[in-house]
């Protein structure tokens, strides 16, 4: 570990202790979480393990009625503990989020620039000409092949592929120190999953991002993520390096998911974690993703 390895980084987001229950049902029951600079944390269980809860709990973004416990810590700010306003000033500006399908998050009716200036030009107070030359610069940094005219075209006229790097662009917009991806790439055709996973994974390394990715596949998983967090229940049963999570997992559920993994060989265990993140963690994926319509 060298002087400037990012996990020496301090943490920006620290969740300790998270409990969330719904009408007297417990959904979270004590999640501990910490997410630093530069680096991909994965939060892997079954469905309904409460991965989205934690997600959406550290948006301030529950459902209405939700009682929390313990402390979700931003910058040393409990972000459970701010006013709705404070919070609508953090959410989006300092944390943001990309959801499942980026067809249902992004607003059929605006065009895509338009989409990423208005969230700039909330939180940002900027004029108009500067975030379009920023918005433009986004959909450039996401990869969106010609951006200036892009920025003009509706999410209609992209790809699944594309509309989820639109999604990110805007989720980039304000210059958050925290992403949460959850299930960015479910949603997707398999051709351009793995593109958008070194997007996520390179704007992480190349903008010092914290990134949580949330998702139920530990291939994903294994390929981007630094950190690993298991769940089920509402509770992390395990956290650690994605290589000692993904090949010496301490719990035994960890196994058993790890055992339903698809196996590229016969003898052959789940991706080996002991690949660099950045480096050559998923196939190339950019190619079928790269003209407007492709893919959708
Ligand atoms: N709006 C809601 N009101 C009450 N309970 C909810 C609500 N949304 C989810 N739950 C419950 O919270 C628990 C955790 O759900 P959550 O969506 O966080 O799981 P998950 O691990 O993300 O699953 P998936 O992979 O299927 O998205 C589940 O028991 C679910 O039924």
């Amino acid at each position: 570990m060298t002087v400037n390895d990012p996990r020496d980084a301090s943490p920006v987001l620290s969740v300790e202790g998270l409990t969330v229950s719904i009408g007297g049902h417990e959904i979270l029951r004590g999640v501990d979480l910490t997410l630093r600079p530069g680096r991909v944390h994965g939060l892997a269980g079954e469905s309904g393990s409460g991965k989205t809860m934690t997600g959406l709990a550290a948006l301030g973004l529950l459902p209405h009625g939700a009682r929390t416990g313990g402390r979700v810590e931003l910058d040393g700010r409990d972000l459970l503990g701010l006013a709705q306003r404070d919070l609508n000033a953090v959410r989006g500006r300092d944390i943001a989020m990309v959801f499942q399908d980026p067809a249902t998050s992004l607003h059929p009716m605006l065009t895509v620039g338009r989409q990423i200036t208005e969230h700039m030009r909330h939180h940002l107070r900027i004029g108009k000409a500067e975030a379009r030359a920023r918005a433009v610069e986004l959909l450039g940094k996401v990869r969106i092949p010609g951006p200036a005219a892009a920025a003009d075209r509706y999410p209609h006229q992209f790809s699944g592929g594309m509309r989820q790097r639109i999604a990110i662009a805007i989720a980039l917009a304000c210059g958050p120190k925290v992403l949460i991806a959850d299930e960015p790439t479910t949603a997707l055709d398999v051709t351009v999953q793995a593109g958008v996973l070194r997007l996520i994974r390179s704007l992480c390394d190349d903008l010092g991002l914290a990134v949580l990715l949330v998702t139920h596949d530990l291939g994903v998983m294994s390929a981007v993520a630094d950190e690993v967090s298991v769940m089920r229940e509402g509770l992390v049963l395990e956290t650690g390096p994605r290589g000692r999570v993904l090949r010496e997992p301490e719990h035994p559920y960890t196994r058993a998911l790890l055992d339903a993994l698809p196996r590229e060989g016969a003898a052959a265990g789940p991706r080996d974690p002991a690949q660099g993140p950045a480096s050559e963690p998923v196939p190339p994926g950019e190619a079928p993703d790269t003209s407007p319509r492709e893919g959708s």
